[in-house]
This record gives C-alpha cells, structure tokens and sequence, in this order.
C-alpha cells in the first residue's frame, strides 16, 4: 500500500490534542522521538521555572510560606497533581527525590526480610538502577544478592509473562519491585493481577513506572499496589533532573520510614526541632531532606497540561501514533531486515516502538544527522517514541521516510556502528 503525507495530515486534522504542539519548544529542524528518555520543555513548565526564581527575589525565606505556591507544601501539592495519572489518592503521593533514591528509601521501609521470607523478586529485563540498588539494599541487610535477588527470565529477551513472574513468587519471596513498562520493549505488565498474586501469597509489590507515567493510565488505589516510584523527566516534561515521584499505598501510612530525615515529618512538627521524629501520617513520611525547588517547580507548568488533556486521551492517541508508526514500517521498510520488538497488541503496547536491526547503532547516528531524534538501546534496539502531547502524525509519516531514504542510499555507512556515550 502507498501511504501519502496527506494521510497523516487528516489524522492531525482529527487530533483533538493537537493545539498542545504549539505549546513545546520543539528543537528546531528536528523530528523530536525521544520523549521517553527526556521529554521537551513547554512554555508552561518554563514559566513554572521563573515562577519559582522570581518567588527566591520577591520572598527569600518567606518563600516556604508565601507566594502562589509555598515551597514548604509544594511536594504535597505537586502530588494531589499527579494522583489522576497514577489512580491514587492525593495524599498517597509525594514528589520527592530521584527514582533511584526512592527505590532505595521505599525498599529501606518495605523490605523486611522474616523467617523463611528474605528474597526479593525482581527481573532480567529492568533498567540497570533499579538492580543496583535492590543488591545494594540487601547487601545493607547482610544478604549475598546472587542468592537473594531473583530475577525473572524473558523468554524471548523483550517480554515478561505474567506466568512466569508468578511462577517466582515462592514462600521465600518478602519483596517484589517491577517496571508497568519495560524502558527497552515498551512491553506495560499486568500489574493488576501481579498484585492480587503476590498479596495472595503474603508478598508485598512495587513497581516502578519511569516510563508508564503520563504514558499509559494507572489505578494503583484500585489494584492494592503497595508503592510505586517514578522519574518526571520523561513523559511528565518537567525536564533534567526534575524531582521524582512516589505513591504508598495508604494502608501503610504509619509505617516508619526506613530513611529518615526531618522532611519525613509531619508537617506542624518539623520545626519543634524534637530529636524525635515524629513521621507525616501519609506518603509525606517517605521525604528525607529539603525538597530541590528549583527542580520541582516545572512539574506545576507540566502537570496542569495532563489534566487539560486527560490521561485516557493521551493514551488514546499515543495508541494510534504507534500504531500508524508501526503500519508506516511494515509498509514501507520490508526488505530491510527490520523487526519490530515491542508487543504489538493495545493492552501490552506502552508508549514507544522498538525497531531491532544489526546496524541499528549506526542508524541511529543516521537519522540524527537527518533530523530525526531516536535513541539506541543496546544490543540491537532503535527506540521511537512518538508523544500524544506533542508529536503529530506527520512526524511519524515524515521519520518513516526519512528512514527509508537512509536505508534506500545505505546513508548509515557512513558511521561506525557503535553507540555514543548515551544513546
Ligand atoms: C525504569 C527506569 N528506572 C530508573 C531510571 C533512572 O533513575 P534515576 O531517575 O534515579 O536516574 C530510569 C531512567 O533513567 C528508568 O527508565
Ligand atoms: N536519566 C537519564 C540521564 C541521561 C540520559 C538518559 C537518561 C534516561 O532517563 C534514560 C532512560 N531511563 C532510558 O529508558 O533509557
């Protein structure tokens, strides 16, 4: 089948997110398909950014507790903000730290290794962080991690299944941390039934929703998760290095936090300056230190963004540019020894498509000199993210092309095939 340009350009004409493009500062030449590792700057999260500078020049110290948004609750606030996206309760959510750091402070609270129970569950296909730092926290409990960590088998090296995973799930299990999306195959796990397995086998479960987030919606509330985390400079555009996110499920407010610090207080206490600490009866608990304003404030532009748009309709799109993007590639790229490894089907597809080819690091190079900004995952894997919020379907259509005169005219020759220090 021919495909036109006139064709992704009535899928724009029907795109009722559309008008949210003009609000990012799209890099100037370039078809921008890296969201799901640094996703663009909007106007909206920029005047967030000179919101909070200019509230350091207007308030100086007063600024914790004057102004539009007073940095002292704005981790609580930015949290109400993100409790759509993850289907949680305001309250069970603080935005706060980094992923990793996260990951460490709610496996420091959570793991508690008992009698038969001291394993934690994790799997071969996560991002490498999350791996270090569940070694290294069962280092911290005397444990040898080449016997306490288990991790998952893939059977075909992008996937989990469901059954696989709970086939781990043995007596000697306490813990288990799990991506909603795998940041390589964009593969989202069934984490409903994840979680009603492992609760049923006394196991409590978090996952880790770097790229899930603002990708695909959540109901954690509803499915009895016990914790999540997250990065939000990726799906959420608050930018590098923006503060993270994490939920606990509020069946457990009241559990000490196993990294304290006095951000972990309530709130009317913290300034009694007690040697006592007296924890946040909610997920505020799970802070350590003072919260990095100037990193927290984009996600306030951000944010509102998402609850204009709405998360079912984000993904509704973010659907349908995959899709096009993967009927773009069988169309147009056969021949060229292509596979395309994310799962195809809607319940299991996340955000992102991953192409596989033995020279994908060289054409990877090849589509940036051309304008087309991917990211290249070891071994094999050209990653594409195409995002409701900002791309459009003729960015699809155009990369297609692009890409197809880059294999037409062997263009990639020209680079060495080998990775560039990130991507
Ligand atoms: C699934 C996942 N976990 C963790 C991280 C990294 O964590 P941090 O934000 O702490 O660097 C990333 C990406 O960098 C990721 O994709
Ligand atoms: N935090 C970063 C810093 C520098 C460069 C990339 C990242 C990423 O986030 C990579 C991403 N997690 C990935 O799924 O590949």
């Amino acid at each position: 089948m021919n495909t036109n340009i006139k064709q992704a350009q009535e899928l724009d004409q029907q795109d009722t997110l559309h008008h949210f493009r003009s609000e990012f500062y799209i890099p100037e030449k370039s078809i921008y398909l890296d969201g799901n590792s640094l996703g663009l700057l909007s106007k909206r999260a920029e005047k967030a950014i000179d919101a909070a500078v200019q509230s350091w020049k207007d308030y100086a110290i007063d600024g914790w507790t004057e102004g539009e948004n007073p940095w002292y609750y704005l981790s609580e606030n930015l949290g109400v903000m993100s409790a759509p996206l993850i289907g949680a309760e305001p309250d069970e959510i603080v935005v706060t730290g980094s992923t990793t750091t996260n990951l460490h402070q709610l496996t420091a609270t959570f793991y508690k290794p008992e009698g038969k129970k001291t394993k934690i569950l994790a799997d071969e296909l996560n991002f490498p962080s999350d791996i270090y730092a569940l070694k290294s926290q069962l280092k911290l409990k005397g444990y040898n991690p080449d016997e306490h960590l288990i991790q998952v088998q893939s059977s075909d090296g992008h996937t989990l299944r469901t059954e696989d995973i709970v086939a781990k799930m043995s007596d000697e299990i306490a813990l288990i941390v799990l991506p909603g999306v795998l940041y390589r195959s964009g593969q989202v796990l069934d984490m409903k039934t994840l979680t009603k397995e492992a609760h049923q086998r006394g196991i409590l479960i978090g996952f880790d929703l770097c790229h899930s987030i603002g990708s695909i919606p959540h109901s954690l509330s509803e499915w009895d998760v016990d914790f999540a985390f997250w990065c939000t400079y990726k799906h959420l555009n608050a930018g590098p290095g923006s503060v993270a996110g994490l939920y606990v499920n509020r069946k457990h407010f009241g559990t000490e936090p196993g990294l304290a610090g006095w951000f972990s207080s309530a709130k009317e206490k913290q300034f009694d300056m007690d040697h006592t600490l007296t924890p946040a009866e909610n997920a505020g608990a799970y802070q350590i230190g003072t919260p990095h304003l100037l990193s927290l404030a984009p996600l306030l532009g951000s944010l509102e963004m998402f609850e204009e748009a709405g998360m079912e309709e984000i993904r509704r799109k973010s659907l349908r540019l995959t899709g096009y993007l993967m009927e773009l590639i069988e169309n147009e790229l056969g021949g060229y020894e292509f596979k395309i490894a994310n799962p195809k089907d809607e319940t299991t597809r996340g955000g992102h498509v991953l192409l596989e080819h033995k020279e994908a690091a060289r054409i990877c190079r090849a589509l940036k000199a051309d304008g087309v900004v991917p990211d290249f995952r070891k071994p094999d894997g050209i990653r594409l993210a195409p995002v409701a919020l900002y791309n459009s379907f003729e960015d699809v259509w155009k990369s297609v092309q692009i890409l197809k005169r880059i294999m037409d005219e062997e263009k990639f020759k020209k680079y060495e095939n080998k990775r560039g220090v990130i991507a």
